[in-house]
């Protein structure tokens, strides 16, 4: 049987760094670290995790506010929010949730946001940096970040000489994860829906990441012997055996066949999930460090 990474302690772990951070700078005189999280519509998915997110940085000891703006907001009031939060100085982290309602351009958006305070790391700026070996500078995508440090629990920081393979090539996930293995000197193949045989491609990974959106894709015979796996995959199934209507999160991994090949594996829920939320704390405090002209702190 493989080893569980704990992903739920990993995280209260790098939310209690984050605590201790943010009571330093308030004693040094640098104020809360302000996290603002914005979300247009009601999908009630969206609205549990913007809930713990926020939850999360007031535990932290952030100054956390949060807009939710009607599912018909017009994406002119949706760009001059986030102008207003672009200006306002207690205000060192912006998170727009994704996805947004389909009459609004995501990508311009995104894009407004200040970069100094884009702590999903989604502008181009941080995108830019992170894929030219400037992801010390950078704020790079929670999902992936967090997915970094559960990793180098289980095979330290320098990755050389392993295989990792990606499945997945979206902005969100897997186009930075794949870019901060590259960092950490993977060799690094990125899979997606038109990779002909992919459960072989798959095997040939000691490091496999699945952030595709399909529940229990891969499986057990799909991963190396020994390999880390990380399982970004939330998908929310229907569990009659639970009773009627009721629903349970799987991964994108199958996980019971995949824990007995694996040397290690994320569960869901409290893998990569948790991870997600402590390094979006992480990014906020880190950016008001860097306004208070503080060395950046590292996790
Ligand atoms: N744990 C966490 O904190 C987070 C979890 N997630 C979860 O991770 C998963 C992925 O999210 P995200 O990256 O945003 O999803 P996207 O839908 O943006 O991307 C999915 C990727 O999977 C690929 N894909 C789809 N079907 C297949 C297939 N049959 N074989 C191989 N590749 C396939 C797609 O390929 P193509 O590009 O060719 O279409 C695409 O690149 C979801 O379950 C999501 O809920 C997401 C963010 C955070
Ligand atoms: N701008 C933006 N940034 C994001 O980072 C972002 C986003 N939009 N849109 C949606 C996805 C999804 N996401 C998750 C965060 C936490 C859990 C999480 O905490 N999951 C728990 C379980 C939660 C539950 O029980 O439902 C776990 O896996 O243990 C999951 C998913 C962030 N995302």
């Amino acid at each position: 049987m493989s080893e569980v990474i704990d992903g739920k302690k990993r995280a209260a772990e790098v939310v209690e760094r984050v605590k201790t951070l943010t009571a330093d700078l308030a004693a040094g005189g640098g104020g809360k670290p302000g996290l603002a999280v914005v979300i247009v519509g009601e999908d009630p998915a969206s609205q549990v995790y913007v809930a713990s997110k926020s939850r999360t940085a007031k535990e932290c000891g952030f100054h956390s506010v949060q807009h939710t703006l009607a599912a018909d907001t017009g994406e002119a009031d949706l760009l001059k929010l986030i102008g207003e939060l672009n200006a306002d100085p207690a205000i060192h982290g912006i998170l727009v949730q994704l996805p947004l309602p389909g009459h609004i351009d995501s990508g311009k958006v995104i894009q407004t946001i200040a970069p100094e305070k884009d702590v999903d790391g989604f502008t181009f700026v941080n995108v830019g940096k992170l894929g030219t070996g400037e992801a010390e500078t950078a704020f790079v995508p929670c999902t992936p970040a967090g997915s970094m440090l559960l990793i180098e629990r289980v095979r330290g920081k320098d990755l050389s000489g392993l295989n990792a393979v990606v499945i997945g090539r979206s902005n969100i996930v897997g186009k930075p994860m794949a870019n901060l293995l590259l960092a950490a000197n993977c060799t690094v193949t990125v899979a997606h829906s038109r990779t002909r045989d992919l459960a072989a491609l798959a095997r040939t990974a000691d490091i496999l990441v699945a952030a595709v959106g399909r529940p229990e894709m891969v499986k057990g015979d799909w991963v190396k012997p020994g390999a880390t796996v990380i399982d970004v995959g939330i998908n929310r199934i229907a569990a009659p055996e639970r009773g009627e209507g009721k629903t349970r999160l799987v991964g994108d991994v199958a996980y019971a066949g995949a824990a007995e090949v694996a040397g290690a594996i994320t569960p869901v829920p409290g893998g990569v999930g948790p991870m997600t939320i402590a390094m979006l704390m992480a990014n906020t405090v880190a950016s008001a460090y860097l306004v208070a002209g503080l060395a950046r702190p590292e996790f």
